[in-house]
Parts: structure tokens; C-alpha cells; sequence
């Protein structure tokens, strides 16, 4: 029988390849992103005409390169993995300074096989993004978010109890090993793990972990929206969120995190705004035959409808598991989830995006964005909703004849 190992080779840089296609698997007809493929196969203007369409333009124009430092750069090229810096512009104010906030994001391919015992599995983790968070310290980044239980495979898919050895409680070995490289690097870090609820019964909760600049926690956040689709059967492991939609006011601005399926609900990121949020990270882990078409549009879509920017994240890579299972959908037993398809990406409020990351290879994606200010004529809106008296406000034509 072929195992796993017979199938997949570690690359230097700890990327997984497929024997048959080396360096390649996840790509798209060989190219790493979509955007890869059109400014490869497209002429100059044409290229520059499809992505104003596609990417928008922001203040009128493309949306601007930022250069970083050597010291991150050469993190990059060291690590093998991608770096990419943009920043959104906003219109000067006359009456107030501009907020400049550098924001990062990282995706990434788990660092070991699922067959290697769970602790080398996960200490191999840290040590993978290790030099990327650094990258980020050295690059000035504000405010970084990981993937969505960034310190696992994402073994949710076998309903096996073995994965829930990852969970760890808020104030955990994960926790600790970022805020140290938080209280280093001055950085706020997002970190979303699978979170055991120490003092309720060991309950396990897909968890957001929000870690201030000077390490310390500011607060967390359980996932609101559990998928029960596909393989994606994760209610086997933790229920509904019950933290709300929470907003963490940091040293940088206010910021909330919408966890992976949490994005297919518009009230959920209305939610989020309502409170305040300026910015919405959307750590996931999706696969592209359940969600890549709709991957480019969600997120886009919140940022423009709440006046906020959002920062998604996808998790790269074929994870592949010892045991097969199935999902009570009919398919036939298999032993992986499919292909993370990465492409993490930032949208801005003036319906402008960044190209996204990799879908194969590990990336930082970092933004410069200025925050602005928002309205609160929708909270009152909603509170008169539900109120048993509630009478939908029509305006009726009074020519029209009603029988
Ligand atoms: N992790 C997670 O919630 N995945 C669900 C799949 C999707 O939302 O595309």
C-alpha cells in the first residue's frame, strides 16, 4: 500500500510536492496565483485593464508596490517563502492626520506530515513561521494575523478524537511562543488555535487569540458559524461560538475576527462593524471545490458594505491523513480534504484588493491602510427589528389598487 510518505517529498523549505510534479502541485495550469496567470499570458494593457476591472483602482489609481527592508527580504529568500507589501491610499483629509496602520498576514502548509507524533508536528510549526513573523517585526508590521488554527493540520475532516491533543487553553504554549516575538517586534498578533476551555470541562472551541504589542492577552474570540458541509465536519469537535462579535480596541486601531465560515454570513460581518471594527481578519481553511469562486468576492464585498478593511487568509497545501474516512455525503472513503488553495488577500472599503498570495506557497502579505471613521444608523435599525411590535417600513404607492 503507498503511504503518505511514499506519495510526497518535503522541499527544502518545508513545502510538500507531489513526486509526479515537483513545485507544483496547487498551482493554477502551472502559474502560483490567478494573478500570476493573466500578467503572464496577457499583453501589458490588457493585463492592466483586466485588473482594474478585477482588483479595482484605489484613489484612481493601481494600487502601489511597497518596498521592504533587506533584513525581511532576505528572511523571504532564506525561507522560501513569498513576501509581498501593498498600501492603500485614502484621500487627504483636511481636519485630520492620517491613521497609517501596516498590517500582515501569513498562510502556510503545515510543516510535517499528519503521521508524526502531534508535538514535533506542532514545535516543527512554530519553527516554520518563526522566520516569517520576523519578517513581518522587521517590516514593521502594526498588526499580524495567522491562519485559522494555524498550529495543527486541519484533521476536522476524519472526526477522530486524536486531533483535539492540539487544543491548548487561551494563555497556552502557542500563546506564549508569540508573545514573546509580539513584545519583541511591538506587534499585535492574531493567533487562531483550537482553544481548550480549561475551566469548563476541557470544552474545545475554535479560537482567536488576540495578543497585544506588549504580549499580552487582550482578549479572545470563539468562531460564530461551524460548516457542517462536505468534509468540513467540525461540530464533531466544537459548537457555535458564544464571544459575539467582539471588537479589540489595540494600539492600533480596532480590530475583529471573523473566523473561516463565519464569511458566508452577512450579518455576521455586519455584526463585527456595528461594534466599531476598522479592520476584519478571516483566518480560514477552505478547500477550492467547496469555496474558490466565492474566495475573491466575500471578503471584498464585507470591506466595501461595512467601511472596513478585511484581511483573508487561507492555509495552503494537501493535508493528508493515516486513516481514511468518509463524511456521510456519499463519496466514496478518501484520506485528504482536498487542496488549500491560500490566496490570502487584503480588501479596502473603496471596493479596491490587493492581488492575493500563492495558491502553493507559503507568503507574508503585507498592507499600509488609513483608517477611517464609520456610521451607527444600522445598530438602531436592528434593534427595532426584532422587537415583537416591528412593521417592515414600506412605503406604498397610493395609486396602487390592493383587493
Ligand atoms: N474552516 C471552515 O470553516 N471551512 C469551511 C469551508 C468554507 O467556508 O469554505
Amino acid at each position: 500500500m503507498n503511504t503518505r510518505e511514499d506519495k510526497i517529498v518535503t522541499s527544502e523549505n518545508g513545502e510538500e510536492n507531489d513526486k509526479e510534479s515537483p513545485g507544483k502541485e496547487g498551482s493554477i495550469c502551472g502559474f502560483d496565483s490567478l494573478n500570476q496567470l493573466l500578467s503572464s499570458s496577457l499583453k501589458p494593457q490588457v493585463y492592466q485593464e483586466v485588473t482594474r476591472l478585477l482588483q479595482g483602482l484605489n484613489c484612481g489609481k493601481p494600487l502601489e508596490s511597497v518596498a521592504l527592508p533587506d533584513s525581511a527580504t532576505t528572511l523571504s529568500s532564506n525561507h522560501g517563502f513569498d513576501l509581498k507589501a501593498f498600501s492603500f491610499h485614502a484621500d487627504k483629509e483636511l481636519m485630520r492626520e492620517p491613521r497609517i496602520v501596516r498590517v500582515g498576514l501569513i498562510q502556510n502548509s503545515i510543516a510535517l506530515p499528519t503521521t508524526h507524533p502531534f508535538l514535533d508536528q506542532k514545535r516543527a510549526l512554530f519553527q516554520k513561521l518563526k522566520p516569517i513573523i520576523e519578517a513581518a517585526g522587521a517590516s514593521g508590521v502594526n498588526i499580524l494575523c495567522l491562519q485559522e488554527a494555524w498550529t495543527m493540520p486541519f484533521g476536522f475532516c476524519t472526526r477522530e478524537k486524536s486531533w483535539c491533543e492540539f487544543a491548548e487553553p487561551v494563555d497556552g504554549e502557542s500563546t506564549q511562543f508569540l508573545s514573546g516575538l509580539a513584545q519583541k517586534y511591538n506587534m499585535v498578533i492574531v493567533s487562531p488555535i483550537l482553544e481548550r476551555d480549561v475551566n469548563h470541562g476541557e470544552t474545545i472551541w475554535n479560537t482567536a487569540v488576540i495578543i497585544g504589542n506588549h504580549g499580552n492577552i487582550i482578549g479572545n474570540h470563539r468562531k460564530n458559524h461551524i460548516p457542517r458541509v462536505g468534509d468540513f465536519n467540525e461540530s464533531t469537535y466544537y459548537m457555535e461560538g458564544n464571544t459575539g462579535h467582539p471588537v479589540f480596541e489595540t494600539a492600533y486601531g480596532r480590530i475583529a475576527v471573523n473566523i473561516c465560515y463565519g464569511r458566508h454570513h452577512p450579518l455576521n460581518w455586519m455584526g463585527f462593524g456595528l461594534n466599531g471594527a476598522e479592520i476584519v481578519f478571516n483566518p480560514s481553511a477552505t478547500v477550492g471545490e467547496l469555496s474558490e469562486p466565492m474566495w475573491p468576492i466575500e471578503a471584498r464585498n464585507a470591506a466595501i458594505g461595512n467601511s472596513y478593511f478585511v484581511g483573508s487568509i487561507n492555509r495552503i497545501g494537501t493535508e493528508v491523513f493515516p486513516n481514511p474516512f468518509t463524511s456521510g455525503d456519499g463519496k466514496p472513503q478518501h484520506t485528504d480534504f482536498g487542496h488549500f488553495y491560500g490566496s490570502s488577500y487584503f480588501s479596502a472599503p473603496d471596493a479596491s484588493c490587493t492581488p492575493s498570495l500563492s495558491r502553493h506557497r507559503d507568503g507574508l502579505i503585507i498592507s499600509d491602510m488609513d483608517l477611517t471613521a464609520r456610521y451607527d444608523m444600522y445598530a438602531d435599525m436592528l434593534a427595532h427589528y426584532v422587537k415583537p411590535d416591528f412593521a417592515p417600513q414600506i412605503i406604498t404607492d397610493p395609486l396602487l389598487q390592493k383587493v
